[in-house]
């Protein structure tokens, strides 16, 4: 243990890297057993104190050695005042050999003059070091506005304790999936447990200096009446009296009156005028848009600029960049800043999972410009469903939004992994590294992945497929990373108590990651015997063994468990295809050559479902679901076409719409993809969305669905599954 800290030690950063940390050369201090503390009193109800003495227990009204904290106008710092930087939360933190001063330019500048303290304090000896800083973006944080599972309240309570390490001061509390955040009891007052609960994490949000925002999402069925505006501020009276001072209110992902801009802009500007503003001790009030992208703007169509002239000038207004899913950069913001007549508040729809579930993102925080800051009032991060494989992002966003231009993404995701385990960080480096990409999908939003071993990668194949031949130095280097990605996945789901909530998380995708390397290890293997009538067979059979188990999905996640699939699987597939077709035209055999094999394909004209995977398991067929809200467009279809005709028994399609709404599809189903019949659905069980066709004893070779409205219809595609006669 001491030894891996050692070796961390060497290798020391401040996180997150500050404006200006000076540190007179080789001289240092032990850290003082005792100390004088000189505390300002504007501290007393303040949370940077109780750090301090979280930190250093041992105070000693006697002790030689003394602390001096405070924020400016403080007596007590009165001599550093001119030190301390004049920025909102900024700090001046000096380490001389009798003392220490900490002086900030406000509470939450003191306190995060103490967090790095507490970073310096993990060194042997603290350096007699000088740190003048202040953060570039004035709100940095997290949004947790995720579809799918929210986090559990344990996961909040370690995210929060996060935050606070690494200068994080927002938190938007806005899981899409709590009902009394959202429709239908968003008017509701939390039960009393529920209620406790939050009242726990706005207590350990004010304990690590984050500003806790409670959202609210009523326009999917809001009214624009006074009784539910008097319902809105009654629930955010009740949040109030739970400690909450932050408030939020989403319009995102709704459709039909909650869309209008100026009733939206009329219902914020009084929620501001007669709770906010009143209130006083509440932070900014801040509205996520319905039009909350550039690609789902229309500028004439007049719904951003409405809301740029009406809402009152301290309302901030979210925005995440040109796509639903995009990094951003100055011509971002120069189109959305003169639009709403005030910098975008930014909801950067990353590392956030809810559209690629069955991927993990790991990897660097990188396409954000570096040369941005002025151009936004903040800037937070909708993450993962996975709370603590969240973090590696997390701990970069806190590094770019606090000190853009120092930001280098690779430095920060490495730091970010040590952070996250230590003592395993060069095993989570290596999963990290292969787990970053997300696959096709409806946002076109990919992520480079494997990136050092990728030269080795294509040089292995390139040579195997136009040439037939083995590049060795390439053939070794993918040889020892498999072996690698094997070690690693062993190490870390052995790795015990170090982050067992990690562990937990990421569990099937480590299991998978071992696959992976197995795999590549095997396809390796053919790769040198498809001359060899006998040998070649064994590995061709683990192979294709390897190949069912990582079909097998883990029961909790439906929708399948993706690893290394931006690079490693695609070149191992393609090394498989490519052996087993050489062994086949060298000894007139039919060995299986396709290393993906699913019966089932899927086309479609609609963005967001036409790159949706679909799966097999025995008789059973299934597309994945989506969790998003899907804009089917009038006319658009989704086929699925069968290998060849098979006899159907049941298929059952769920879009989360009532009775009323399959009216706006047809479901039809085709022997020859030339004649169609139509298949009537019916609900399952009354008042549940779940349909199903009468399809029992059909030989079909293709089903369609069609949005034959008229009109776009915003449906969710939450279940499309069929069964195979015996
Ligand atoms: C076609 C609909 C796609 C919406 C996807 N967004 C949602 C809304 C949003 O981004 N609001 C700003 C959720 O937040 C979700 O997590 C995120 C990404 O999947």
């Amino acid at each position: 243990l001491l030894a891996t800290a050692t070796i961390h030690a060497q290798e020391f950063r401040l996180q997150p890297t500050p404006q200006n940390y000076t540190v007179q050369q080789d001289d240092s201090i032990s850290i003082p057993r005792q100390y004088r503390l000189m505390a300002g009193n504007s501290l007393n109800n303040g949370t940077a104190l109780p750090l301090l003495r979280s930190l250093m227990p041992e105070e000693a009204p006697d002790a030689a050695f003394r602390i001096y904290i405070g924020t400016k106008g403080d007596k007590v710092v009165s001599s550093y005042r001119k030190r301390i930087p004049q920025k909102s939360e900024g700090y001046f933190l000096k380490i001389e050999k009798d003392r220490i001063i900490i002086a900030g330019a406000d509470e939450r500048g003191t306190y995060y003059g103490v967090q790095t303290l507490a970073q310096l304090l993990t060194l042997d000896k603290l350096p007699l070091a000088e740190v003048a800083d202040y953060p570039d973006v004035p709100y940095r944080g997290v949004v947790e506005g995720f579809y799918g599972t929210p986090w559990s309240q344990e996961d909040r309570i370690r995210q929060l304790d996060f935050y606070g390490r690494n200068k994080m001061n927002v938190y938007l509390y806005g899981p899409k999936d709590d009902p009394y955040h959202s429709t239908p009891h968003w008017r509701k007052p939390y039960p009393a447990q529920e209620a406790e609960r939050l009242k726990q994490l706005v207590d350990r949000a004010r304990d690590n200096n984050v500003i806790f925002y409670w959202a609210i999402h009523p326009g999917q069925d809001i009214r624009w009446n006074e009784e539910d505006r008097e319902l809105l501020l009654q629930k955010f009276e009740s949040m109030y009296q739970l400690g909450v001072r932050g408030f939020a209110v989403f319009f995102d992902d709704i459709s039909g009156e909650g869309t209008k801009a100026d009733k939206q802009a009329e219902l914020l500007n009084y929620i501001d005028n007669h709770f906010v503003q009143v209130k006083k001790d509440v932070a900014p009030l801040v509205m996520c848009p319905t039009e909350y992208n550039k690609s789902w703007t229309k500028v004439e169509g007049g719904y951003l600029t409405t809301l740029g002239e009406k809402l009152n000038k301290d309302i901030q207004i979210m925005w995440t960049g040109n796509r639903v899913i995009a990094t951003i950069d100055r011509p971002t913001l120069d189109f959305i800043n003169p639009l709403i007549k005030r910098k975008a508040y930014i909801w950067w729809n990353f590392p956030v999972s809810d559209y690629v579930r069955d991927h993990l993102l790991m990897g660097p925080v990188y396409g954000n410009g570096l040369d941005i800051e002025d151009g936004m009032s903040a800037f937070v991060s909708n993450p993962m469903e996975h709370a603590e494989a969240s973090k590696i992002s997390l701990y970069s966003v806190a590094d770019y939004t606090w000190n853009m231009e120092k930001f280098d993404s690779d430095t920060s995701w490495r730091h970010a992994i040590k952070d996250l385990m230590p003592l395993h960080a060069e095993y989570l480096e290596t999963f990290a590294a292969h787990n970053s990409d997300l696959g096709k999908n409806g946002h076109g939003f990919r992520r480079e992945e494997s990136i050092r071993l990728q030269p080795a990668l294509s040089a292995l194949l390139k040579s195997y497929l136009e040439k037939g031949e083995i590049d060795e130095t390439a053939y070794n280097q993918v040889d020892e990373e498999c072996r690698k990605i094997i070690l690693s996945a062993d190490m870390l789901l052995a790795s015990g108590n170090e982050n067992r909530p990690l562990i937990d998380e990421i569990r099937p995708w480590l299991t998978q990651f071992k696959l992976v390397g197995e795999y590549g290890k095997t396809v390796l293997e053919m790769m040198r015997l498809p001359q060899q009538e006998e040998a070649f067979l064994p590995g061709h059979a683990h192979a294709q063994a390897l190949q069912t188990l990582m079909t097998d999905n883990d029961a909790r996640y439906p929708q399948g468990v993706k690893s290394g699939s931006g690079q490693l699987m695609p070149t191992f597939d393609a090394l498989f295809e490519a052996s087993t077709k050489q062994y086949n035209q060298r000894f007139h055999t039919a060995l299986n050559a396709r290393a993906v094999y699913s019966p089932y394909t899927l086309e479609s004209n609609v963005q967001q479902l036409a790159l949706l995977p679909t799966q097999q398991k025995g008789k059973e067929g299934s597309i994945a679901p989506s969790n998003e809200v899907i804009l089917w467009q009038a006319g658009g279809s989704l086929t699925l076409s069968m290998d060849r005709p098979r006899v159907l028994a049941t298929l059952r399609i769920d879009l989360g719409t009532k009775e009323e709404g399959y009216t706006h599809f047809r479901l039809e189903t085709s022997l020859d993809g030339k004649t169609w019949r139509n298949a009537n659905l019916q609900s399952v069980w009354k008042g549940y969305t779940m349909q199903k066709a009468d399809v029992k004893g059909q030989k079909v070779l293709k089903i369609r669905l069609t949005n034959t409205s008229g009109s776009e219809q915003k449906v969710y595609f939450k279940a499309f599954r069929l069964t195979e006669q015996e």
